[in-house]
């Protein structure tokens, strides 16, 4: 993982059109300039958290924080380590139940709703580790989870494979899950997140650990989801390179507290996030 200025420094280096990877896409268009967004603001499909608060044990998570997912958007969601990010993604699934303030779903409060129950809302996620069963085969895996969100059992093996087949890991459909490799195994995460269309994608450092071309490659499925779902994505990844060419907008944590939110220009000229990265008062 990388340290607060080893990413700094490739966040501010970073021009954010012109060195775009081979495979990864066009960033979509930007729907906001760096305005702040409140749950208020919120259309009636966004998923967001309004003024949500974590503590464990005294110690303050995350404080007040408010975000917004919109359908048709990658939203990237970055800080320094142990800002509070994966706290973050964890009340956004069910997960983690807040200290304080609410997750909405349009209109409705969601908020302590079992983690099921938020993926059978729309809301799936993926973990920083892949969380497979290994036991089972790949193609297993990711009917499981179709099945248990009401599909038919010839529907859900159909809905697997061609997940499977467009993420590039169909030929493992019959391996078992437990002896793929990391890559692999990252792929066939988002397609169990995938498997049943869901409305939001939560995506928990999902290139954490490959190389740079591993990492691109995967990214260029990230940016094709909103495009081929519908659906809105939010990602934490700390590769700054990718962040900045693959999201439309940009949440900055620090402390746990929202410290800035905007398109990827405006976040990274923001002083308040270069201080955090760098470390500088
Ligand atoms: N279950 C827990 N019990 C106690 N403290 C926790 C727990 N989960 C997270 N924390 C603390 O909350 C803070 C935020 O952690 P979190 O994992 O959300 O940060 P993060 O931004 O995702 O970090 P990283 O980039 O390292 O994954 C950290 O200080 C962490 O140690």
């Amino acid at each position: 993982m990388m340290g607060r200025r080893t990413e700094a420094s490739v966040a501010l280096r970073h021009s954010d059109t012109d060195d775009r990877p081979p495979g990864v896409a066009n960033p979509l268009p930007s729907p906001m300039s760096a305005t702040l967004t409140h749950a208020s603001d919120c259309s009636a499909t966004d998923l967001a958290a309004a003024g949500i608060s974590v503590r464990f044990q005294g110690l303050a998570a995350i404080s007040e924080v408010d975000l917004t997912v919109r359908r048709g958007e990658v939203l990237g969601l970055i800080g320094p380590n142990g800002a509070g990010k994966t706290t973050l993604v964890n009340c956004l699934t069910g997960h983690q139940r807040p200290s304080e303030g609410r997750i909405l779903l349009g209109q409705m409060d969601i908020t302590g709703w079992s983690p099921q129950k938020f993926r059978r809302a729309g809301v799936a996620r993926t973990f920083q580790s892949g969380r497979l069963f290994k036991d089972m085969t790949v193609l297993e895996n990711v009917e499981t989870t179709a099945v248990g969100l009401g599909r038919s059992r010839r529907a859900a093996a159909r809905e697997a494979m061609d997940a499977l087949d467009w993420l590039g890991v169909a030929d493992s459909a019959e391996r078992l899950a437990g002896v793929l490799p990391y890559t692999d195994e990252r792929r066939v995460a988002i397609a169990r997140a995938l498997v049943v269309p869901p409305e939001y994608l939560l995506l928990d450092e999902p290139a954490a650990g490959m190389s740079d071309s591993e990492c691109d490659e995967l990214l260029g499925f990230v940016n094709e989801i909103p495009g081929r779902y519908g659906c809105g994505v939010l990602l934490i990844e700390h590769n700054m390179r990718v962040v900045m060419n693959s999201c439309s907008r940009i949440v900055v944590l620090d402390g746990g507290r929202r410290i800035a939110e905007g398109t990827p220009e405006a976040v990274q000229k923001e002083p308040g996030v270069i201080s955090a990265y760098l470390g500088e008062g």
